[in-house]
């Protein structure tokens, strides 16, 4: 993009799975041994790519019901099997996009604040970020499970900014989704997407945002540093 608009956030909210994290193989692993230990038929990993970004229980619901039945106390007990199974496997594929060391580095050099704010339940997101050894990257992480409601709930960003000491206003969210577009927006907070990520099947460029990312260094364009 020729001239985009440069923001002067002091804190940048980033979503994970899609947008730091490539971790589709972990998410099918377990929704697969998930569906076999059901006895039920597997899927694909491009069909479960589709039902990422609302959070475990929306990916459980929709691997049962998605041209098929399941009844309620199936599915809760479903996301029981599922979590089980993503223990295991939580990170064993999972990649960190290219591009998103290089881009947290230079925003970190710059004393911009910075924060996950994700669908993913917190027993898994801590130990990934652990594992993948970006943890330490972070001044706080809000997860899919932190407050009753998940993005595109706004209310995720505000408990992240709070607890970084800024105003929304002053923030910059980026994501992959519809889910992170809506909250950053009810937020009142410029929102950018990456192309790369998981966004329910729908094109990306065709969700209402600020710009959109091939790479996540990409971000560095929209942002001047003061
Ligand atoms: O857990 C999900 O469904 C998506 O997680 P995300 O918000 O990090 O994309
Ligand atoms: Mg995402």
């Amino acid at each position: 993009m020729r001239n985009p608009v440069r923001y002067r956030p002091r804190a940048v909210l980033f979503d994970l799975d899609g947008t730091l994290l490539d971790t589709i193989g972990d998410l099918a692993e377990a929704a697969n041994r998930m569906l076999a230990e059901l006895g039920r038929p597997l899927r694909s990993q491009e069909e479960i790519h589709g039902f990422v970004g609302k959070g475990i229980p929306n990916l459980v619901r929709r691997c049962l019901t998605e041209n098929t039945h399941a009844g309620e106390d199936e599915i809760e007990a479903a996301v029981l099997v599922f979590r089980r199974h993503y223990h295991v496997v939580n990170g064993a594929s999972t990649r960190i996009y290219p591009g998103v060391l290089e881009t947290i580095g230079e925003l970190r050099a710059h004393s911009v604040k910075l924060a996950v704010v994700t669908n993913k339940a917190e027993a898994f997101t801590l130990p990934l970020l652990e594992r993948m050894g970006i943890a330490g990257h972070f001044d706080t992480v809000v997860s899919g499970d932190t407050l009753p409601v998940k993005k595109p709930d706004p209310a995720v960003l505000h408990l992240a900014c709070a607890r970084l000491g800024v105003a929304a206003g002053e923030a910059l969210m980026i994501g992959d989704s519809a889910n992170d577009a809506l909250a950053a927006q009810g937020a009142g907070m410029p929102v950018l997407l990456v192309t790369y990520g998981y966004s329910e099947g729908m094109p990306v460029d065709t969700i209402e945002c600020d710009g959109l990312l091939s790479n996540a260094l990409q971000a560095l364009d929209h942002i001047a540093f003061a």
